[in-house]
């Protein structure tokens, strides 16, 4: 469990990183953001001190009792009003862990776990990797699935209460966490890397060919630290992945020097679908893993067929996406009423190739989608009719989604008769988009995201009201319907949120 590593933030000890100075209170739903707040909520629940305790020596290890695990997926120990942050524990381990970096301005520090003294009575898992505790990759793997479920809903609490800016009453229960149906062998998509040789800036400068002195680190970053551990397997990948990373590893040895910097990897599984028709299973999938960023990687989803390009966005957890569209086939429309005409339209602003699109296809008579990526719109409109997809039901705008509503033919798509489905990258939407989806007034929403507090911010506008163009307080115009983590990704501490929205 030791950790060797090298002295190597002594200049920045004592230091807040721009990041953190960036970061704080930004609304940015980073890791440095999110950790903070989960430290400040600790030092809250101690004695107020006068001043900020001296934060510990460079390096200096300390006996201490995990109390909580933060957002983050780290463990939380107090101990002398200074938080320590210390990865791949459980509450109720004791350890002895070994600081790197201390923040003394937040009187929090960064350690390395370096030895479990008493184990956590939730710690009754065997990790089924042997890069665990090393790897950035996974946090929870010596954590019941159960334990982590109850812990991802605990996450998406945490961020509505520090981020959506709503008082508790706007905020109905959170739902139980939906498991993934695979809590191992489920990723379907591997992005690896390797790192340029240290002489590879200084040749290519000079016009020379860089020159490998050894096969470098593949793999994932280290915890902790800038350096790749060379990772030669990882079971939370899928059979097809995993057998795609080996190969991948003994092609990149024999020809490293054809290489003129690092690189990363692609391992993208595909899904070739053999119809039977005499057996008692009507198909059988065969798995293979692509490694060319624009070949074309097909995906089922039920019986939904999907083709993406390989290196562009598709959800990488394919056992929990027929359950994640069952919900909101089930969600999306809310409950039927007399006084409100039908909804039958509807809009899929992030749409990628088409997911929602598609899996919602049975509820609407038309719907638009709006991607920045030129590509992926191709491959929605190809979706579309490879779903059989009535052809003018659809349409597929490549664009920032800012422009969405300028595109819209308000006569066809009725606010009333309207639902929107937005599936943001990480950073969530802008207020510019946010300001028009209110003043468009869509009936209902569906926000999913893989970034649960930038979620919690954008939805506290929608309910809250934001700002207006010029800055002042508008009234907000939903209301949150429900809201709950999937797990997309077992073993770590990422979650998928989704929640539905109705107009007030
Ligand atoms: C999390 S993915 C969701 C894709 C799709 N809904 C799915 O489930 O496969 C986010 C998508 O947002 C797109 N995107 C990022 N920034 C955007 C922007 N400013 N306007 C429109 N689309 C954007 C990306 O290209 C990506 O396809």
């Amino acid at each position: 469990m030791a950790q060797k590593r090298p002295f190597n933030h002594g200049g920045k000890h004592f230091k807040k990183s721009k990041k953190q100075k960036k970061s704080s209170g930004a609304g940015d739903g980073s890791n440095e953001e999110v950790l903070l707040l989960d430290v400040q909520r600790v030092l809250r629940d101690v004695k107020i001190r006068d001043s900020a305790p001296p934060a510990p020596e460079p390096f200096a290890e300390v006996d201490l009792t995990i109390s909580e695990l933060s957002s983050t997926g780290d463990g939380l120990a107090i101990e002398d009003g200074q938080v320590y942050v210390v990865p791949f524990t459980a509450p109720g381990d004791t350890v002895l862990a070994k600081v790197y970096k201390a923040y003394q301005e937040d009187s929090y520090s960064l350690t390395d776990l370096v030895k479990i003294t008493s184990a956590s009575q939730h710690r009754t898992e065997t990790p089924k990797c042997p890069y665990f505790s090393r790897c950035s990759g996974c946090q929870f793997q010596h954590l019941p699935y159960a334990y982590q479920l109850a812990h991802k809903r605990r996450v998406v609490e945490k961020a509505y209460e520090n981020f959506s800016n709503l008082p508790a009453s706007a905020v109905p229960e959170v739902g139980d966490t939906i498991a993934s149906p695979l809590q191992y062998g489920y990723r379907t998509k591997l992005t690896p890397h390797f790192d340029g040789p240290p002489s590879g800036r200084r040749d290519r400068r000079s016009g020379q060919k860089v020159t490998w002195p050894e096969v470098p680190p593949i793999g994932y970053m280290q915890k902790g630290t800038r350096k790749t551990l060379d990772i030669e397997d990882c079971p939370i990948g899928t059979d097809a992945v995993r057998e795609g990373l080996k190969k991948e590893r003994v092609r990149v040895a024999e020809h490293i020097d054809e290489y003129q910097r690092g690189a990363t990897l692609l391992l993208r599984e595909s899904t070739t679908r053999e119809t039977k028709t005499d057996e008692e299973k009507s198909y059988v999938d065969e798995k293979t893993c692509i490694t060319d960023h624009n070949a074309t990687s097909t995906e089922y989803v039920d019986d939904f067929r999907f083709d993406n390009p390989a290196g562009s966005f598709f959800q990488n957890n394919n056992s929990i996406l027929p359950v994640v569209t069952q919900y909101v086939r089930d969600n999306i429309l809310g409950p039927t009423s007399n006084d409100q005409p039908p909804i039958t339209n509807l809009i899929d602003a992030y749409c990628g190739s088409g997911f929602f699109t598609v899996t919602l296809s049975s509820l609407f008579n038309k719907c638009i989608g709006i991607d920045i990526s030129p590509q992926s719109i191709t491959y929605a409109s190809a979706n579309a009719k490879l779903n059989n997809l009535a052809p003018d039901s659809t349409q597929f705008i490549a664009a920032d989604a800012n422009q969405l509503f300028d595109s819209l033919d308000k006569t066809r798509f009725i606010p009333a008769q309207t639902a929107v489905v937005l599936d943001p990258s990480r950073k969530g939407c802008d207020d510019n988009f946010l300001r028009q989806l209110m003043d468009f007034g869509a009936e209902r929403l569906c926000y999913v995201s893989c970034n649960v507090h930038t979620q919690a911010r954008d939805i506290g506008k929608l309910v809250g009201g934001g700002e207006d163009e010029e800055g002042l307080p508008r009234k907000g115009m939903y209301e949150i319907e429900s809201v709950r983590g999937f797990d997309f990704f077992p073993q770590t501490s990422h979650v998928e949120s989704v929640a539905i929205l109705k107009k007030r």
